[in-house]
C-alpha cells in the first residue's frame, strides 16, 4: 500500500516542525517527509490535506473496552473501530474487566483478539493486586512478560500503602509506568457528584477534592521513595495540579493526564438527572477547570486521554446514585480539544500533537508518536475548522453516554491511517 498525504499542515513534535507539506508512506512506514512530493511509483491513495493538521497518530493512554466480560458496554473491536474514527492509532486499555485482567493469559486474550480484528494497535494494561481488591500483587512480572506497557488498579486505588510500595518497587525495576487512579476508598462515602452547592440542593452525596489529593500526595511520596515512574490518571482538582508542578520542579519521574469533560464541563453544567454527567472524579468547579487549563497551557499536564468509559442505555437510565460512572470519550476528544483548547488558544496544535500522541508514547517508551522518515506511518489528519453537531447515534462505540451529544464543535478527523493503513476515512 502506498499512500499520498498532499498539502497538509505537518506537525512533528520529536523535532518540532510544524510546516505544509506532502509525506508519502509505503509498506507501513514513512518514506519521504515535506515540501512537494512525486512518487516514482503511483500510489494507492492520494489523500488531501489543505487546511488540515497531520499529527502523529493519536494515542490514548486511557480507555475501557470492557473485554472480556462486559461485552455488552463494549467489546474490543468495537471500541477500536471508534477509536479509529476517533483518530486514535493506538489505545491502552484498562484492567477493570469481567474477570479482572492480573495475569499474562488475559492479557494475551486482549492482544490475540485485537492483533486479529482490531484497526487500531490495543495494548493491554496489567492491574496491580489480583481482582482488584487491593490484598495481594498481580501477576506483574508475568504480565510485563506477556507485553504490558503499565500497571494500573483504575477504577479505585489500592489503599494499602505497603502492597502498592511494592507493586511500585516492581513497576520500577523493569521500567514500567504505574497509572494512579487517586480516590481514597474510604472518604468518598458514596458520593455521586463534587461536593459543592448543586450537590447540596439537589441533595446528593458529594465528592470532596481532598478524596482525589491525598492519593495524588500519597503516589507522588511512593514514586519518589521507589523510583518508579508514575503517571496520574484524569486529574480534575486544582491542588493535584500544584502538587504535579511540585513533583517535577524536584525532578520525579511524574506525569499527568486530563480528559476532555474535565477541561471543558463543570459542575454548572450539570443537568439535574441526567446520569451522563456523572464520572469519576466527577467535574468539578470552575476554579478546578481554570487550573487544569493553566496546567494545561503550562505543560504541566503532559497528556489528554478519554477515559472512554462506555455503559449501556439501561444502565445509564437508573438515578444519580445507582447509574455506574462513566462517559465514552473516544469520537469527542479532538472535537473537544480542538474547540475548548486550540482555539481558545489556551494551547497550540503542536501541544495538541504533543498532548496526545508524542507524551504518551514517550510515557510508555513506544518510538511512535513521532513523524519521521522511517518512523512506523501512524498518522491523524484533521480539519480544525469544520464545525458540525456531536450526534452520539452516529458513535461507532455501543456505548452511546455522553453529556456532548448535540454540542456545537469545531476539528473533524478526517482520516486515521495505522500501519500504513487508512483504518478510518470521513465521507
Ligand atoms: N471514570 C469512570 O467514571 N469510570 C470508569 C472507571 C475509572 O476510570 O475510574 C469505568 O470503568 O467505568
Ligand atoms: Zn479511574
Ligand atoms: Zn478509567
Amino acid at each position: 500500500m502506498k499512500i499520498l498525504i498532499q498539502k497538509g499542515r505537518i506537525l512533528n513534535p520529536s523535532d518540532q516542525t510544524d510546516e505544509v507539506g506532502d509525506i508519502y508512506m509505503e509498506d507501513g512506514v514513512i518514506k519521504e517527509k515535506g515540501g512537494t512530493i512525486t512518487p516514482e511509483e503511483t500510489p494507492d491513495k492520494v489523500i488531501s490535506a489543505e487546511g488540515c493538521y497531520v499529527m502523529p497518530g493519536l494515542i490514548d493512554l486511557h480507555v475501557h473496552l470492557r473485554d472480556p466480560g462486559l461485552t455488552h458496554k463494549e467489546d474490543v473491536l468495537t471500541g477500536a473501530r471508534a477509536a479509529a474514527r476517533g483518530g486514535f492509532t493506538t489505545i491502552l486499555a484498562m484492567p477493570n474487566t469481567k474477570p479482572v485482567i492480573d495475569c499474562a493469559d488475559r492479557v494475551e486474550y486482549v492482544h490475540n483478539k485485537a492483533r486479529e480484528l482490531a484497526p487500531v494497535h490495543v495494548l493491554q494494561i496489567g492491574a496491580v493486586t489480583k481482582q482488584q481488591k487491593g490484598e495481594e500483587l498481580a501477576d506483574i512480572e508475568g504480565m510485563i512478560q506477556a507485553g504490558i506497557p503499565a500497571i494500573s488498579e483504575d477504577g479505585k486505588s489500592v489503599m494499602n500503602m505497603k502492597l502498592y510500595r511494592e507493586a511500585m518497587e516492581i513497576a520500577a525495576k523493569h521500567d514500567i509506568p504505574v497509572f494512579a487512579h487517586c480516590e481514597d476508598q474510604n472518604m468518598v462515602n458514596g458520593g455521586c457528584v463534587n461536593e459543592d452547592e448543586h450537590s447540596r440542593e439537589l441533595g446528593l452525596p458529594g465528592i470532596t477534592n481532598s478524596v482525589e489529593d491525598v492519593i495524588v500526595a500519597r503516589d507522588i511520596v511512593l514514586a519518589k521513595e521507589t523510583g518508579a515512574r508514575l503517571h496520574l490518571c484524569h486529574c480534575s482538582t486544582k491542588d493535584s495540579v500544584r502538587m504535579i508542578q511540585l513533583a517535577k520542579e524536584e525532578n520525579l519521574p511524574v506525569t499527568g493526564e486530563v480528559c476532555p469533560h474535565h477541561f471543558t464541563l463543570t459542575s454548572d453544567d450539570m443537568v439535574p438527572g441526567d446520569t451522563n454527567y456523572k464520572m469519576n472524579p466527577p467535574l468539578r468547579t470552575k476554579e478546578d477547570k481554570d487550573a487544569l487549563l493553566k496546567g494545561l497551557k503550562e505543560d504541566i499536564f503532559d497528556v489528554i486521554s478519554t477515559d472512554h468509559a462506555p455503559h449501556t442505555r439501561e444502565e445509564k437510565q437508573k438515578t444519580m446514585t445507582e447509574a455506574p460512572f462513566g462517559i465514552v470519550g473516544l469520537e469527542t476528544a479532538v472535537a473537544l480539544t480542538v474547540t475548548e483548547l486550540v482555539d481558545k488558544g489556551v494551547i497550540t496544535p503542536m501541544q495538541m500533537a504533543e498532548k496526545m500522541s508524542y507524551n504518551p508514547a514517550r510515557i510508555i517508551g513506544s518510538d511512535r508518536g513521532r513523524l519521521e522518515v522511517g518512523s512506523p506511518a501512524d498518522i491523524t489528519i484533521i480539519d480544525p475548522e469544520a464545525e458540525y453537531v456531536i450526534d452520539s447515534m452516529s458513535f461507532l462505540s455501543k456505548g452511546k453516554n455522553t453529556p456532548f451529544d448535540g454540542r456545537k464543535v469545531k476539528g473533524l478527523v478526517k482520516a486515521t491511517i495505522c500501519d500504513g493503513k487508512v483504518v478510518y476515512q470521513q465521507d
